[in-house]
């Protein structure tokens, strides 16, 4: 049986049973696991003393949650994140908190504006580009990356995205073309329709599914390695499906 990949409407069932009695799980508990999953995939692949500087770029959803949690453990581990987000966080509550233990560990936010300029500054002083832009939304790109994607783009940085590369469909992948193309993919659960053809180093990373909600949902996930939050794909595994 192979790994299943989902549409947008059953990751976000996916999600809501999580959070709801059969999961039991608060937004926060699935935000920490998740963004330290994300950080401990990007270190497995760039590891620290040739690729200390990573930017962190948030979206204003879940998705940059996870990039905030994700920036704080990567200075945990050592790496010097910084982290671009031009667009408030639609909780903000949540946001308050992530900033300030962001802020905590001295991790360096570029502040929000319409001139692309500080953002062209920092792609010039970092190795890898984290995408925590967004996941589950199919919709056409808008301000304020709109300006950013082709600089981010063009910087030919590493690129590690989570969920579904910034520009592409959940389900269709980058069918305008335009997303960006990142060297690394991390999915939350399990891959999302969209990203079939992603042929780059692919981790599988959420490892708090009980197994009631695996099977009810038929998602033949792999098995995680010892104690590890991520699981690489196989190449043989991504070219069968
Ligand atoms: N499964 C799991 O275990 C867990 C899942 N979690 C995470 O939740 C993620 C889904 O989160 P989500 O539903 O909040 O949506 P998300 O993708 O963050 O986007 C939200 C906003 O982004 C914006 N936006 C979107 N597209 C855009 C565009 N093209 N151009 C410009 N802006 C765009 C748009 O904002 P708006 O324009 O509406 O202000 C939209 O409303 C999921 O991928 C995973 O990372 C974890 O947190 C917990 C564990
Ligand atoms: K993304």
């Amino acid at each position: 049986m192979s790994l299943r990949y989902l549409t947008a409407k059953l990751a976000q069932q996916i999600d809501d049973e999580l959070i709801n009695e059969a999961g039991a799980f608060s937004i926060d508990q699935l935000m920490e696991l998740a963004g330290l999953a994300i950080a401990q995939a990007l270190a497995r692949v760039y590891n620290k003393d040739e690729y200390p500087n990573v930017l962190v770029c948030c979206g204003p959803g879940n998705q940059g949650g996870d990039g905030l949690v994700a920036a704080r453990h990567l200075a945990m581990f050592g790496y010097n994140p910084v982290i671009f987000m031009p667009k408030g966080f639609k909780d903000v509550y949540n946001f308050e908190r992530l900033k300030t233990q962001c802020d905590n560990m001295n991790i360096k936010m570029i502040p929000p504006s319409n001139d692309t300029s500080l953002l062209q500054d920092s792609l010039s002083s970092v190795e890898v580009i984290l995408d925590t832009i967004s996941g589950l939304v199919s919709e056409p790109i808008q301000a304020p990356f709109d300006s950013a994607l082709p600089l981010l783009t063009n910087s030919g940085l590493h690129i590690v995205s989570v969920d579904v590369p910034f520009g592409w469909d959940v389900e269709e992948g980058n069918v305008e073309g335009v997303g960006l193309e990142p060297d690394v993919l991390v999915s939350l659960i399990a891959p999302k329709l969209g990203v079939r053809s992603f042929r780059g180093r692919h981790f599988v990373a959420g490892r708090f599914i009980p197994k009631s909600l695996e099977e009810k949902f038929g998602l033949n996930l792999p098995e995680y390695p010892d104690s590890d939050q991520i699981v690489e794909l196989a190449m043989e595994e991504e070219a069968h499906r």
